[in-house]
């Protein structure tokens, strides 16, 4: 049975909750450098000054601050999720064979790389491309039974059946050119498993998977345990799958800012347009470090930059990551 995560009341923890909420209310303001998006025509209605933050350890005890209890779309970090559900069900040879795992310092939504490669394999998992032909690889016959393959992964992690906010996924659907643009061009390459409208269903799907911070930082803790569950004591993904997906976060989950957010915060990490991080802290030997034995972090912030992360989140990262000292490197 998982257990619901804990708050307790010790000095040191009001200390770390002191001083996260002193951080939010300051890059909070960071929030007017950024701008909701709009090109998803549900995602332009939320607050942009909105910022919280939630981080999980494998004790199952939870530190919040700020708006962390909002809820949002997933967006992007689906992926992540997307990615590791294909390669539990294929293998991760089979997967790869479709999809690549180099950074490529293009907008998420872009298609320039796919006509001028040859052949046309989309660069990795966490663009548009990628994740589209991941979608396509879930198994099943329909958009529906790949879907729910897709969410009983979600559920052994979070222990929450997904809910999919269906005015964000019509309002996408409606609207989601580029994206169609970028299945037809992976169906003619052969990138995609299944049709054309069948792939864009289970991905905009996918994306439009309702959360709070507290779901995506109890799946970042999964992922900084590689794949072992704390809650529940059971290896629930493989860890090779997870190192993987971790690789992945830290060179292309931040797009085309994935560079600078490896220098500045150093920590493998997926945002969403919706303004969404998921990030972690691996266990460390270094036993001065304020999560020892690691945690998963949750964030919600939702005016985005032009790469479409967080500016507040983001901020907010690079000073929890100085101030604790938590970069990997
Ligand atoms: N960066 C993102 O979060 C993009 C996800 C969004 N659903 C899209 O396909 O455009």
């Amino acid at each position: 049975m998982v257990q619901a995560a804990t708050t307790t009341n010790s000095k040191w923890d009001r200390k770390r909750m002191d001083e996260l909420e002193q951080w939010v209310a300051y890059h909070r303001l960071q929030a007017a450098e950024g701008k909701c998006a709009s090109y998803i025509p549900a995602l332009r209605r939320a607050d942009p000054t909105q910022l919280g933050i939630c981080m999980i350890e494998p004790s199952g005890h939870k530190i919040t601050a700020g708006d962390w209890e909002v809820p949002f779309t997933m967006q992007s970090i689906s992926k992540v999720v997307s990615f590791i559900a294909a390669c539990c069900h294929h293998g991760i040879s089979y997967v790869l064979d479709r999809v690549d795992v180099e950074p490529t310092g293009d907008a998420f939504n872009s298609i320039i790389r796919l006509e001028m490669h040859k052949p046309g394999k989309p660069f990795n998992p966490m663009i548009n491309a990628g994740a589209i032909t991941v979608s396509s690889l879930l198994p099943g016959d329909t958009p529906e039974q790949k879907l729910d393959y897709l969410y009983k992964i979600f559920q052994k992690i979070t222990a929450t059946a997904p809910v999919v906010n269906e005015e964000v996924f019509v309002s996408e659907w409606m609207t989601s050119h580029r994206n169609r643009a970028l299945s037809h061009y992976l169906k003619d390459t052969g990138y995609l498993d299944c049709e054309v409208e069948e792939a864009l269903e289970v991905y905009l799907k996918q994306c439009s998977i309702q959360v709070n911070t507290e779901q995506i930082a109890l799946i970042g803790l999964i992922l900084a345990l590689d794949g072992y569950h704390p809650l529940r004591g059971e290896q629930i993904l493989p860890k090779q799958v997870v190192r993987l997906a971790k690789a992945l976060m830290l060179t292309c989950g931040m797009y085309d800012a994935s560079g600078k957010f490896a220098a500045y915060v150093g920590l493998p990490a997926k945002s969403g347009v919706s303004g969404g991080i998921m990030t972690l802290v691996p266990p460390t030997l270094k036993r001065e470090s304020p999560f020892p034995d690691g945690c998963g972090i949750g964030i919600f912030g939702p005016a985005i930059d032009s790469c479409g992360n967080s500016v507040a989140g983001v901020s907010l990262l690079k000073q929890l990551a100085h101030e604790w000292d938590v970069s990997i490197f």
